[in-house]
């Protein structure tokens, strides 16, 4: 059996799953969104290039992807170490931390952070999307991209021997390009190999989550040790959510805090409320997927911390957590069983 067996990978070391304590399983602390930068609404432009004041915070929070600065979440680490210590504050314990290949990830900095703040901190190996692969990695077999993810888990990533301790999050588009699938289809025999969990980006497409469910399959993963990520952006109708979930994986609601009127990388959706994720969670956790749901806020912009007037690291603890309990969420796990008879007998209530 290898020594990784039953235990979590973190840029420190090695520990049980009893040590994580309270988990926020998709956030970064270190990254760049350039590769997602949108052009400002026409006449904004101005605003674009000075948005850190009191009197532009409300056009920031519309428009995070439409300023450079606010791309560049890696100018912000001490910020950062502040939000952590304040996460441990509020009852925090662990934070996986998704940034691959393609969008900067920074182990070093991972690790100061973590020796700093006494935060668990989990790496995450892989790819983000297509538009970040280079052209070496474009030409890449399946063979050689589930060695280096294998080795980032096993040996250390970027030339060093700080090693990750989750494969994600894979970054996907819709449709699923060439590269992409090359890319799924390594990570999931690298999952194989491993016995590791996956965090996949999804396109933002309702269809996009059950594809990539089907080329994980095909090629060998374990679904059950899969998260499908943003699925506050990509399924809105129930019917599509439950359907989904039937298929096993992780149910990833990870964008706690973003309210937005018009998602740019697509006008047809409506990103949620808050309380309309909590909504989606109560419905879940009613059909029996308690225990398959996982919950995070995706800080991936600097105008998320607290220090730009955002809502920070802690917003589910301290903001979140309440309005679960206040919608019948309750925060005693329950074997699926003995949650149906409580379900029939009203002691859940949604
Ligand atoms: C790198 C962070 C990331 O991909 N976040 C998801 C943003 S969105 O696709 O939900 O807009």
């Amino acid at each position: 059996m290898s020594a990784l067996s039953g235990k979590v990978q973190t840029v420190l070391g090695l520990l049980d799953p009893d040590q994580l304590g309270r988990t926020m399983t998709h956030e970064h602390l270190t990254m760049s969104f350039e590769c997602c930068y949108f052009s400002p609404p026409p006449g904004d432009e101005a605003v674009a290039e000075n948005p850190f004041q009191m009197q532009h915070m409300h056009w920031l929070r519309q428009n995070p992807y439409s300023c450079h600065e606010n791309l560049l979440l890696q100018q912000e680490t001490s910020a950062v170490r502040e939000e952590l210590l304040a996460y441990r504050k509020a009852g925090g314990g662990t934070i996986v931390e998704n940034t691959t290949t393609g969008i900067d990830r920074d182990l070093p900095t991972l690790r100061q952070l973590a020796k700093d703040t006494g935060v668990h901190i989990i790496a995450g190996a892989g790819y983000y999307v297509d538009c970040t692969h280079t052209e070496a990695t474009k030409k890449m077999s399946v063979e050689k991209l589930t060695d280096i993810i294998v080795s980032e888990v096993l040996h250390g990533a970027d030339g060093m021997d700080i090693r990750c301790g989750v494969i994600g999050e894979i970054g996907t588009g819709w449709p699923i390009t060439e590269s992409e699938a090359k890319v799924l289809r390594a990570t999931a025999h690298a999952q194989a190999q491993l016995g590791c969990p996956v965090i996949i980006h999804p396109g933002r497409n309702a269809a996009a989550p059950a594809e990539i469910v089907r080329i994980l399959q095909e090629a060998g993963g374990d679904i059950s040790k899969t998260v499908m990520s943003h699925l506050d952006r990509t399924l809105f109708e129930d019917g599509d959510l439950l359907e989904f979930a039937k298929l096993g994986s992780y149910l990833e609601y990870d964008l706690f805090g973003t309210e937005m009127l018009n998602y740019p990388y697509n006008l047809d959706i409506d990103m949620p409320s808050d309380c309309q994720r909590v909504k989606a969670l109560a419905l879940l956790v009613k059909e029996g997927y308690e225990d398959k749901v996982v919950i995070a806020h995706d800080i991936h912009t600097k105008n998320r911390l607290t220090k730009y007037g955002g809502h920070g690291y802690s917003h589910i603890l301290k903001n979140i957590v309440p309005k679960m309990l206040m919608r019948g969420i309750s925060q005693h796990q329950r074997p699926p069983v003995l949650q149906q008879e409580l379900r029939a007998k009203h002691v859940i209530s949604l």
